[in-house]
């Protein structure tokens, strides 16, 4: 399971999003390449990195061929049109763009998802129709790049799941083409009212540090907000740098997590655990799917479904949870968030588990890890199921060749 987490430290802008993108690893040139299916010219893509208070990642810019200033005038409404700026585009524009060109499927549906949720913010603030509302020609051209540009990295990344920090904004007010805004600016703070996000101000910050469009793809992509976990294995981090001057570390932080098997706190052959009941009757089964993944990869120890009849002859589901005793609160509460339960009841178990450990082997010049389980003179060996199926797929064997052989060499 891989999990992309955002460090919102210092708010969040589509430049900081995509270079902390691309100083994770994720090809510029890929993005470039990916943004021609767009069919729109005059921009150029910068990445460079740079060290900021000593601390090196990247520095991502549009720069665009007009040499115009961009940050100023994202969105502006109709009157612009009577007073003779016809060079705009409409939302619709903008989508009907997107969907026409080759970018993948599901690029297309979270860009288009993006621009529809500053859409709605911009008409809200500004009191114009949705269909009225007008990109200014040249926002328009780093919004869709930053936009598009982000889901086409996050296509790029790969990652199962995307977790976010609070996201800390700035105060005061900034200086736009319409003149002087306060922070959060109004598309943002009428972004937030849909959705509950964690949004706290640092009142030592006298500038914006939350965008538009950096909350635009967090309320796209994000599907938690909380702190990191101590399950969570660090793999990689990146640094995307903001263009403001705060006085402050300017950066959006990226974290790529690793959660597997492994991770489960085995050290003991003794241990607590709670199981977690609760009996449901009006929950779809695909929404029921959905939660149980929530769950698992939340830190249930184990999850599953029982049919049951329930009241008024209704046929019911059972959600059964096994959770460490310290992850009983935070488990409730994503039982109530994902599913239906207005109640659950608890049992505490006393468990006794075999102590595991794991070594890594090479089988073909590829990498497995070997769970070692053992209870005083017993001792089990198992080959991790994803190398296997990896190395099965890889040269077209069984799974029980692969794991027969790997057994047989980890023996020797
Ligand atoms: O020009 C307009 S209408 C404008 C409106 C707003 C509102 O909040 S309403 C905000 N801004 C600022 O423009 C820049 C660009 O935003 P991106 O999302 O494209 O990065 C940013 O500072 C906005 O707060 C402009
Ligand atoms: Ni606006």
């Amino acid at each position: 399971m891989k999990t992309l987490y955002l460090d919102a430290f210092s708010g969040m802008s589509g430049d900081m999003f995509l270079g902390a993108l691309i100083d994770l690893g994720v090809d510029i040139h890929d993005i470039e390449a990916e943004l021609k299916k767009l069919h729109v010219s005059g921009y150029t893509l910068t990445a460079e990195r740079i060290a900021k208070s000593a601390i090196y990642g990247t520095n991502f810019d549009v720069v665009l061929d007009s040499g115009e200033e961009k940050d100023h005038g994202f969105i502006e409404h109709r009157e612009q049109e009577h007073h003779g700026h016809h060079h705009g585009r409409h939302l619709d524009d903008i989508v009907k763009l997107i969907e026409n060109s080759q970018l993948s499927e599901t690029v297309k549906k979270h860009a288009i998802s993006i621009f529809q949720d500053i859409g709605r913010a911009e008409s809200k603030v500004h009191n114009v129709p949705l269909n009225e509302v007008h990109f200014h020609e040249v926002g328009a051209l780093d919004s869709i790049v930053d936009i598009v540009g982000s889901c086409i990295a996050m296509e790029l990344l790969g990652v199962d799941d995307v977790k976010c920090s609070t996201i800390t904004d700035g105060t005061g007010f900034i200086d736009v083409a319409h003149g002087r805004m306060p922070v959060p600016v109004p598309a943002v703070s009428q972004m937030l009212t849909e959705r509950t996000i964690p949004v706290k101000q640092n009142v030592n910050v006298h500038t914006e540090l939350l965008t538009p469009t950096g909350l635009g793809i967090v309320k796209e992509f994000v599907s938690e907000f909380s702190s990191l976990d101590q399950n969570d294995d660090i793999q990689k981090i990146g640094y995307g740098f903001g263009k403001r001057d705060t006085g402050l570390f300017n950066a959006l932080r990226v974290f790529i997590l690793e959660k597997t098997d492994s991770h489960i706190d085995v050290s003991g052959t003794h241990d607590q655990v709670v199981q977690i009941e609760t009996n449901i009757d009006d929950q779809t089964a695909e929404s029921l799917g959905y939660a149980m993944d929530k769950l698992l990869a939340n830190g249930a120890l184990d999850a599953f479904f029982i049919p049951i009849q329930m009241k008024k002859n209704r046929p019911g589901t059972k959600l059964t949870l096994l959770v460490k005793k310290q992850d009983q609160d935070k488990l409730t509460e994503l039982v109530f968030k994902y599913t239906t339960a207005k109640g659950v009841r608890y049992i505490p178990y006393e468990r006794t588990i075999m102590q595991r450990s794991f070594e890594k082997i090479t089988y073909k010049n590829m990498p497995v890890r070997i769970k070692i389980a053992s209870f005083k003179a017993v001792k089990r060996i198992t080959p991790e199921y994803e190398d296997c199926k990896e190395i099965a797929d890889k040269f077209d064997l069984s799974l029980d060749t692969v794991y027969d052989n790997i057994k047989k060499r980890y023996q020797g």
